[in-house]
């Protein structure tokens, strides 16, 4: 039995749902630009790897964007922080159960959260979202060098806490948080529901895998158990 020192969660597909935001701001995007809509489905697939590869994914309609017109992209970009800032929030929902559970969390360990998610969009979805309260440290794409994959604002978060990194649990729903955790030695729980490019997170052999946030105490407990 070794207890966790910190929790640390990812933001969209694990606490929130904010594609229903980012759909409309990426449409508007593309209209700006007389380029055609994108779904909510390809929405939920390219979220994960932080702006500037959503936007790259929706100027060429592909995962893995490999050419681009890079004046194109900057406008794009431009416009898309512009449309996103009226749109953060009005849609999102929080996942079920995740106040509840993240004030239970709170009595017992900080709480982190590290996100993908420029700081200019993520702060104030917290606060709107009514959790901010609950988290000790905020690490966003936009204060490291590389973002998830990479294990960058992890490793950083671990140093300002001053805990070692395998003392640290990420919760998260994405490969890029599997893949950032296992490079910083950091186990991880992932949530099926969230994006994951359109595939099961399963594949990325996060430590345990839930299909709801109300079995995080339990799992977290039982990772616990197994130290
Ligand atoms: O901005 C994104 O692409 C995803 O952000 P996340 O790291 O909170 O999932
Ligand atoms: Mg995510």
């Amino acid at each position: 039995m070794r207890p966790f020192h910190l929790v640390a969660f990812d933001l969209d597909g694990t606490l929130v749902d904010s594609a229903p935001d980012i759909l409309p701001a990426l449409n508007q995007m593309m209209a700006s630009l007389g380029k055609a809509h994108v779904s909510l489905l390809q929405v939920q697939q390219w979220l994960g790897n932080g702006m500037a590869v959503l936007i790259q994914r929706a100027l060429t309609g592909e995962l893995c964007p490999d050419h681009y017109d890079v004046s194109e992209f900057e406008q794009a970009q431009q416009l898309f922080v512009e449309f996103y800032q009226q749109t953060n929030g009005a849609a999102t929902r929080l996942f079920d159960q995740v106040p509840e559970v993240l004030a239970r969390l709170s009595q017992r360990y900080p709480l982190a959260v590290v996100t993908n998610k420029p700081r200019q969009f993520t702060a104030p979805l917290l606060r709107n979202m009514g959790i901010a309260r609950f988290f000790s440290a905020l690490w966003c794409a936009d204060d490291v060098a590389k973002a998830k994959p990479e294990p960058d604002m992890l490793l950083a978060l671990a140093r300002q806490q001053g805990v070692s990194t395998a003392d640290i649990l990420l919760v998260g729903d994405s490969e890029n948080d599997i893949f950032a955790a296992r490079a910083a030695g950091m186990p991880v729980i992932a949530l099926s529901y969230g994006y994951n490019h359109g595939q099961p997170i399963a594949h990325s052999n996060p430590d345990l895998v839930l299909e709801c946030f109300s079995l995080l105490p339990d799992a977290i407990s039982s990772l616990e158990q197994e130290r």
